[in-house]
């Protein structure tokens, strides 16, 4: 995926809270996690007007500082090397690639992406299979977008979300259902665009 050119358009981030429900589990001092580009949160509002009656979109986690990126890489490749202590240096960084992008191509760093979940009005959320950022391991799989070891009642959730989001324009990262981005080099990738149009950055 590092060849996939990124033309940076320059958009800028924009806050999520006061515009969608943002939750605050992820929350930091700053609110960075509160931030995504302009364009991206223009295509969420997009998407939560198509959700059925009641439903809405509860935002977790968007922009991520580059240090907190590699932060998570590092912790879940230290848990895996607990769990498989036989796995090479290799074999662990392709493992922890699965759930956590490493910081050379992470688009949560680009505020390219957001990690969300689906709610009712009074802000309470619904059965989707898994909590949010449940990895494969603790979850048994689950976390795939496509798992078959879920309820009917999250397969639908599931389902409600991506066709709003898809029709939205994001694409979704299969191994995460809550997780899905517009404009970083994996969109680019599955849309055939030719180049990325949003790269890494600060918040400023
Ligand atoms: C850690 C998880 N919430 C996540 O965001 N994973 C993707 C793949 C990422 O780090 O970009
Ligand atoms: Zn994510």
């Amino acid at each position: 995926m590092t060849s996939i050119p990124v033309e940076d358009n320059g958009e800028p981030l924009a806050d999520v809270r006061g515009v969608l429900a943002v939750d605050g589990r992820l929350a930091d001092p700053g609110g960075a996690y509160a931030h995504l580009r302009e364009s991206l949160l223009a295509r969420l509002v997009k998407a939560q007007r198509k959700l059925p009656y009641g439903y809405r979109l509860l935002v977790v986690e968007g922009y991520r500082p580059p240090a907190l990126q590699r932060q998570y890489f590092e912790g879940y490749k230290d848990e895996l090397r607990g769990a498989f202590p036989e796995m090479s240096p290799e074999e662990l960084h392709v493992a922890a690639s699965r759930y956590v992008s490493p910081i050379e191509v992470a688009p949560h760093t680009a505020g390219a992406a957001v990690d969300l979940t689906l709610a009712t009005e009074a802000g309470v959320e619904l059965d989707m299979g898994t909590p949010v950022n449940a990895n494969p391991e603790e979850s048994d799989g689950a976390c795939y977008t496509a798992a078959p070891n879920i309820s009917a009642d999250a397969r639908a959730h599931r389902k409600i979300l991506g066709a709003a989001l898809e029709a939205a324009g994001l694409v979704n990262y299969p191994t995460e259902w809550w997780h899905w981005s517009y404009g970083d080099r994996y969109w680019a990738m599955t849309t055939n665009t030719r180049t990325a149009i949003y790269g890494p950055r600060t918040l400023p």
